[in-house]
């Protein structure tokens, strides 16, 4: 092995939004930064992630809506909808938001290395055949999809290969029951597609509030989706015509264009010699770390989705954030509180949710210290549509004050909804605070703060 090349006081491993966001800011406070990334620098949000997603789901809800636009007396017909035309725009995006944080990198100061970064055995990182040393070193290195070893699952493809897909594929099977397999099947519906979604139980979302997995769940129902139940596929055969043919624990499905498994992600901790620093794993190989993000290897932290924890973008930030806090900024008490993190399902209608569910409440504080307060109702967008969409939302109180541990919501326009929401409950709000917010009409948000 070659000698050291160079020595930087903080090397982070993973160019996504995890890593960029700790180099970043620990180059704000003068500290010599190194960044290493094998792919498109902003990670899997930014490539194959939040950021495709939501121009899909953007896609999606134009599709939705011209159908309601002659509800709405508008004499407007759809000629037909050119997947081509958003996949072109959307990869420009990309590419330019790739230039854009190469750019913003290097306004930081902050060097980028290009390659994949392994840990030498004498504690340095090794990136295409040079030898760097540092201080500090952070592994942000994300995750991947999981694929099930089954015959034929090589002809099955993953979200990867969702946002590589030149058309909309006319029979689709979506696999999975969680996040992603819950938006794409709802995206691929709404454009078009003969949708399946293929779930082990009666539901989707299982481990979000039983009103959630049960609203999800319908409204993917009503939309159109075939919801295939405790069923799993345990073969796929191409045939000769290209189709795809599923055997299922259930009835066999033929003349599939395209399978999507959607069952998890594995973080990518492979081949970077963690092992040998004295990091050490969790059975599926994501990286332990303690509340400060410190893995068990002196001056050695890992974060974002590699350590398998609340596997979302403004985590990764923000913990890559307030690690560099911690480390450059004489902030040595700052970490990431992972309580109280409200999340956003892009279903159709998009899904939000915050602290505990409803029985994870009783589970943790029994029966007679909860109060639920709930609302179902259709929201006012739909008082002339014909297909129309309800809107639940629900409040977990804790007595004996109410305050609010928990809230869930899926509707039209609830994603942009819970940001503020979550604030209040951050900090502390209980029900009489709700009670005492004057309601703003007519919206669906209302309904939080009018709940008896
Ligand atoms: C389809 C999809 C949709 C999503 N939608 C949302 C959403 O709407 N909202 C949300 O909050 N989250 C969403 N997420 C999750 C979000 O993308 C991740 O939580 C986030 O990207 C994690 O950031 P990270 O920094 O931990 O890892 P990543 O963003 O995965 O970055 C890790 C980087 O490390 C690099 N790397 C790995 N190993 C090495 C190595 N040895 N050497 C050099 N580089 C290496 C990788 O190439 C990658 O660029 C979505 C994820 C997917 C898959
Ligand atoms: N909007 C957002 O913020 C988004 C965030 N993400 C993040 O990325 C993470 C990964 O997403 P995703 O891949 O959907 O993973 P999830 O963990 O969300 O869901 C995967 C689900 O698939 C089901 N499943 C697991 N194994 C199998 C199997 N062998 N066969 C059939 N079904 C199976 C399980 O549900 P069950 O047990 O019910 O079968 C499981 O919950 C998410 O957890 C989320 O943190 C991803 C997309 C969007
Ligand atoms: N929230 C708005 C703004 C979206 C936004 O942030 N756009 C990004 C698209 S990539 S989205 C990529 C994702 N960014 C974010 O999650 C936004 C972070 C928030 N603004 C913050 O600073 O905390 C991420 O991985 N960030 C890691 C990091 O930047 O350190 C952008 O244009 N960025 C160009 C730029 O920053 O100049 C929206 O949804 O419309």
């Amino acid at each position: 092995m070659p000698p050291v090349v160079k020595h930087f006081d903080y090397l982070v491993i993973g160019g996504g939004s995890g890593g960029i966001a700790s180099a970043r800011r620990a180059a704000e406070f003068g500290v010599n930064v190194a960044l290493v990334e094998q792919a498109r620098l902003g990670g899997t949000c930014v490539n194959v992630g939040c950021v495709p997603k939501k121009v899909m789901f953007n896609t999606a809800m134009h599709a939705e809506m011209i159908k309601e636009h002659k509800d709405y007396g508008f004499d407007v017909q759809a000629n037909g909808f050119n997947w081509g035309v958003v996949k072109k725009s959307r990869d420009e995006y990309i590419k330019r938001l790739n230039g854009i944080y190469e750019t913003n990198l290097g306004k930081s100061k902050v060097e980028t290395l290009v390659g994949r970064a392994t840990f030498t055995d004498d504690g340095c990182v090794e990136v295409s055949g040079q030898k760097y040393s540092a201080k500090h070193i952070l592994v942000a290195t994300g995750g991947h999809p999981f694929i099930p070893d089954i015959p034929g699952s090589e002809h099955g493809i993953s979200s990867d290969g969702f946002f590589e897909l030149e058309d909309l594929p006319k029979k689709v099977v979506v696999i999975g029951a969680g996040y992603i397999a819950v938006e794409l099947a709802g995206i691929f519906n709404a454009l078009g597609a003969d949708t399946s979604i293929m779930i082990r139980y009666d539901k989707v979302l299982r481990t979000f509030d039983p009103m959630v997995s049960d609203m999800v769940t319908q409204n993917l129902e009503h939309d159109g989706v075939k919801v295939v139940k405790k069923t799993q596929t345990t073969s796929v055969k191409k045939e000769e015509n290209g189709t795809l043919t599923l055997e299922t624990t259930g009835d066999q499905i033929t003349d599939v264009n395209c399978l999507l498994f959607a069952i998890g992600r594995d973080p990518s901790t492979q081949g970077l010699n963690l092992e040998k620093q004295g990091v050490k794993l969790d059975k599926k190989g994501h990286i332990i770390v303690d509340a400060f993000q410190n893995t068990d290897a002196k001056n050695i932290y890992a974060l974002g989705d590699v350590c398998g924890k609340a596997l979302l973008t403004p985590v990764a930030i923000a913990a890559g954030r307030r690690l560099a806090h911690r480390l450059f900024d004489n902030k040595p008490d700052l970490k990431l509180d992972y309580d109280n993190i409200a999340t956003v399902v892009f279903s159709h209608p998009p899904t939000g949710t915050i602290g505990l569910t409803e029985v994870e409440a009783r589970d943790k504080y029994g029966d007679d210290n909860i109060k639920i307060y709930s609302s179902v109702f259709t929201p006012m967008y739909y008082a002339v549509t014909s297909v129309k969409h309800k809107c639940c939302m629900k409040l977990v109180c804790l007595q004996p004050e109410e305050k609010v541990i928990g809230l869930h919501m899926v509707g039209q326009g609830v994603d942009e909804m819970l940001q503020g929401f979550a604030v209040a409950i951050k900090m502390g709000a209980t029900k009489k605070h709700f009670d005492e917010t004057v309601a703003i009409h007519p919206t669906s948000s209302e309904e939080l703060v009018t709940m008896r």
